[in-house]
């Protein structure tokens, strides 16, 4: 692991999965009930890429090892969770663009050096979508709640994934917590 910061690398390495995940509600995860019909994986893999949403997601490590995550606000699909601030491509956008745009509306501040982590279909409750997680390896600036949201740092081993949303739970159970992969795509 030549070349990682020392906390970076006891991260890539002594990470344990021990928690078991426990519901959305028992989380106090608020699921909003919305018309969308629940459809198989074979059924999202089936529908065309550009006919469904494409979502897109950072997770940036400060120099301590740290990860950045906000809180989802009220009001919104799962409103209260934790996340890996990003959001929804918009038509004319690439995916470099969406997540320069939503790290600078979201965290206020610029974002470069972007390596995929992890995809998935999702169904959400008012549409499916397609969620691509990057990660980020240059940063510039100092992230705030720029909308209003809480903004923090987390210490890897203090990462509850069960307080994210399933697609981000995914995620951090096999790329975060547990990491050869993401130690390779830091390296390269
Ligand atoms: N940002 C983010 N969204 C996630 C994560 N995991 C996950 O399932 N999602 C879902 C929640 C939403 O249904 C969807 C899009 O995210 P979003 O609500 O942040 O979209 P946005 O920033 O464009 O917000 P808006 O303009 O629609 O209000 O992705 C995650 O780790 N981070
Ligand atoms: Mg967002």
């Amino acid at each position: 692991m030549e070349g990682l910061p020392q906390k970076l690398e006891n991260i890539f390495t002594n990470s344990s999965l021990s928690q078991s995940a426990t519901s959305l509600e028992e989380q106090h995860i608020n699921v909003v009930d919305g018309a969308n019909p629940f459809l198989s994986q074979e059924e999202l893999d089936n529908i065309p890429d550009h006919q469904i949403r494409h979502v897109v997601c950072g997770v940036i490590f400060n120099e301590y090892g740290q990860v950045l995550v906000s809180r989802r606000r009220a009001g919104v699909e799962y409103a209260n969770s934790l996340e890996f601030p990003g959001g929804k491509v918009e038509h004319h956008e690439t995916h470099e663009q969406a997540l320069l745009r939503e790290f600078e509306e979201e965290v206020g501040i610029t974002v470069a050096n972007f390596k995929p982590i992890y995809d998935q279909r999702v169904n959400g409750s008012s549409e499916p979508f397609h969620i691509y997680f990057y990660l980020i390896k240059d940063f510039f600036g100092q992230p705030y709640g720029a909308e209003g949201q809480d903004v923090f740092w987390l210490n890897v081993d203090e990462i509850d994934y069960n307080r994210f949303p399933p697609a981000t739970q995914l995620l951090i159970q096999n790329f975060i917590l547990t990491n050869e992969y993401l130690n390779d795509i830091y390296r390269r």
